[in-house]
């Protein structure tokens, strides 16, 4: 209701302003007459029935009439207002500008929602065929011509002429998928991952293993894994630097591609200081065409990367400006260093951290700042066949103590490390198998058994876990690029020298092409392409200056329809 100023000069303005029962009619409940009633009037307004001499009517009033009237709606712009055509080749070019943002991992799109993402995205199996070349056909071929009784259209090739056949090529197909499971492989060649082959993934897996090689695949740590990959808005694989490959869950990436793309994934690289700089870098490179990468060496005191990883979660913090929070989940194999990072993040010993895998048991919300929660996950392993037990073992997804005859192991680790650095580990110079190497180490060592027998069993333990916990130098070199730049590639890793703690030390990078510039330093050139110094520890803490990958952010949204 109105009051005040204005109410007095509206009152003043329309003089009386009574109803004639003394009642003043002011603003406010059913002072304005409903849309209902103004139309009830009009009816009136339209006129009276017309009426003879005797009162009777002749010509009904017409909301008397029961006559429908003729109706025609004009047409107006106003209807198309909202619509816009656009020619084929204009959204040819738009479906390549978005799709190759969306296929750059550096790029984030945001609110996909609001982009016709229908438009770029085939939709390959509604009514099993491609809706794009469906729509694409009827534009460029004429109605005639695909429909009708003179349609010119194609049979469909189904490959087969007559039941028979489709009964023998359905036997030719059951045959080539028992290949496969066989062989582990898709039909492109690439490795089947466990969730690939859905409820045939156990049958699949039939090898019978000690139960100790299932560690991270129970049922209670991947519903762990799936409570923390919902509850998150970003989440950190973190990979081992030794092994980047081999932490590697792709079947976890396929799930979050498929069935939560609008959740951010990033890769982090740690434990870089156990390997050399070039090798780190490289993988960097490799990893990085997959999803944002970036290296760290997570240590609460001597850290490296923790400046870029805050970086880049505050950039994604600031790409959910809307939310109150946002979360941050850290997965990946066991022992990888999940709960490490963490404590690195928060400068303090919040998550418990062990060199045994299977450390956290279920997982932890942290808070890093208002803004951002981190949560630690406890490492999972996907179960997948082409692993052998000492692939399994060698990862640090089991522990030690628990692995019978771990001597039979031990020829796997004499493979992926050099014997110049097992002699300046142990000392133990060209030993010509596994077994002489452990009975000679044992011997060194004192360890033996009653009879003066060595204790292999006891000394292969020790070996394994010298290994998993970077007492002994090993990595994984990084795969070849393909396009004949592979001479430069190995020049870049052999050349770099790397050394412990270069990661913090030396490394700047160049920020447009995200490769380390060179290195300062160039006093260990003589010394081959090996690294030294191992277990130094010398990373110094640099949070600022450290980053290896930058994510660019563009708002697609705004360039979006207007
Ligand atoms: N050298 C080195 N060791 C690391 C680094 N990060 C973690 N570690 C060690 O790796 C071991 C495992 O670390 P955790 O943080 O417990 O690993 P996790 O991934 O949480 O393990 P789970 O609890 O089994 O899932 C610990 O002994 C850490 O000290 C690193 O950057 N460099």
């Amino acid at each position: 209701m109105g009051s005040g100023k204005k109410e007095a000069a509206r009152k003043e303005r329309q003089g009386k302003t009574d109803d004639g029962m003394g009642n003043v009619r002011t603003k406010g409940e059913n002072f304005y007459r409903s849309a209902k009633k103004v139309k009830h009037l009009n009816m009136f307004k339209d006129g009276k029935a017309r009426r003879n001499a005797q009162g009777d009517i002749t010509v009904a009033a017409s909301y008397q009439s029961r006559d429908a009237p003729v109706a025609r709606i004009e047409p107006n712009r106003k209807w198309f207002g909202n619509t816009r055509v656009i020619s084929q080749e204009a959204l040819s070019s738009f479906r390549e500008a978005v799709a190759e943002r969306a296929s750059d991992p550096y790029q984030v799109l945001l609110k996909t929602n609001k982009l016709p993402m229908s438009l770029i995205r085939d939709n390959d199996n509604v009514n099993g065929l491609k809706q794009h070349q469906a729509k694409m056909e009827i534009e460029n071929n004429p109605f005639g011509d695909t429909f009708g009784p003179k349609a010119q259209r194609k049979r469909v090739k189904l490959g087969v002429s007559s039941l028979e056949d489709l009964a023998g090529e359905t036997a030719n197909l059951q045959r080539s998928y028992n290949d496969r499971l066989e062989h582990g492989t898709h039909e492109d060649g690439t490795p089947i991952v466990a969730g690939d082959l859905g409820e045939t993934k156990e049958s699949a897996l039939t090898t019978a293993r000690e139960s100790v090689f299932s560690k991270g695949q129970s049922k209670r740590i991947w519903n762990e894994l799936y409570k923390v990959i919902d509850s998150s808005d970003v989440v950190i694989h973190v990979l081992d630097a030794r092994d980047p490959d081999g932490t590697r869950c792709r079947s976890i990436e396929k799930y979050i591609r498929e069935e939560a793309p609008h959740k951010h994934l990033i890769f982090v690289l740690n434990k870089c200081d156990l390997v050399p700089t070039g090798v780190a870098a490289a993988w960097v490179r490799n990893l990085s065409k997959d999803y944002p990468t970036l290296a760290m060496h997570a240590s609460i005191n001597n850290s490296f990367g923790k400046g870029s990883l805050i970086q880049l979660l505050r950039q994604f913090s600031s790409l959910h400006s809307d939310r109150k929070q946002i979360s941050v989940g850290l997965i990946g194999y066991p022992n990888t260093g999940k709960s490490s990072i963490i404590n690195t993040l928060r400068k303090k010993k919040v998550c418990t951290v062990a060199p045994i895998p299977g450390e956290t048991k279920v997982w932890q919300y942290v808070t890093l700042m208002k803004r951002i929660y981190l949560i630690d996950c406890p490492g999972v392993v996907p179960p997948n066949q082409n692993d052998t037990e000492e692939d399994i073992l060698l990862r640090g997804v089991c522990r030690v103590e628990n692995v019978e005859n771990p001597e039979q192991y031990i020829p796997a680790v004499l493979k992926r490390v050099q014997p110049r650095h097992l002699e300046r580990t142990y000392g133990i110079k060209e030993p010509s198998d596994a077994i002489d190497f452990l009975s000679r180490l044992a011997r060194k060592g004192g360890r033996l058994l009653k009879g003066g027998e060595p204790d292999l069993d006891g000394v292969a333990k020790m070996v394994i876990n010298d290994f998993l916990r970077g007492k002994i130098p090993w990595f994984t070199p990084p795969p070849k690029p393909a396009n004949g730049d592979a001479e430069d590639e190995d020049e870049k890793i052999e050349g770099r020298q790397g050394r412990l703690g270069e990661m913090g030390r030396k490394r700047k990078i160049d920020e447009k092409t995200d490769e380390p510039a060179e290195e300062a330093e160039s006093e260990d050139e003589s010394s081959g392409p090996e690294f030294e110094g191992f277990n130094e520890g010398n990373a110094e803490d640099d949070d600022d200056n450290d980053s290896i990958a930058n994510l660019e952010i563009s708002d697609v949204e705004s360039g979006e329809e207007d």
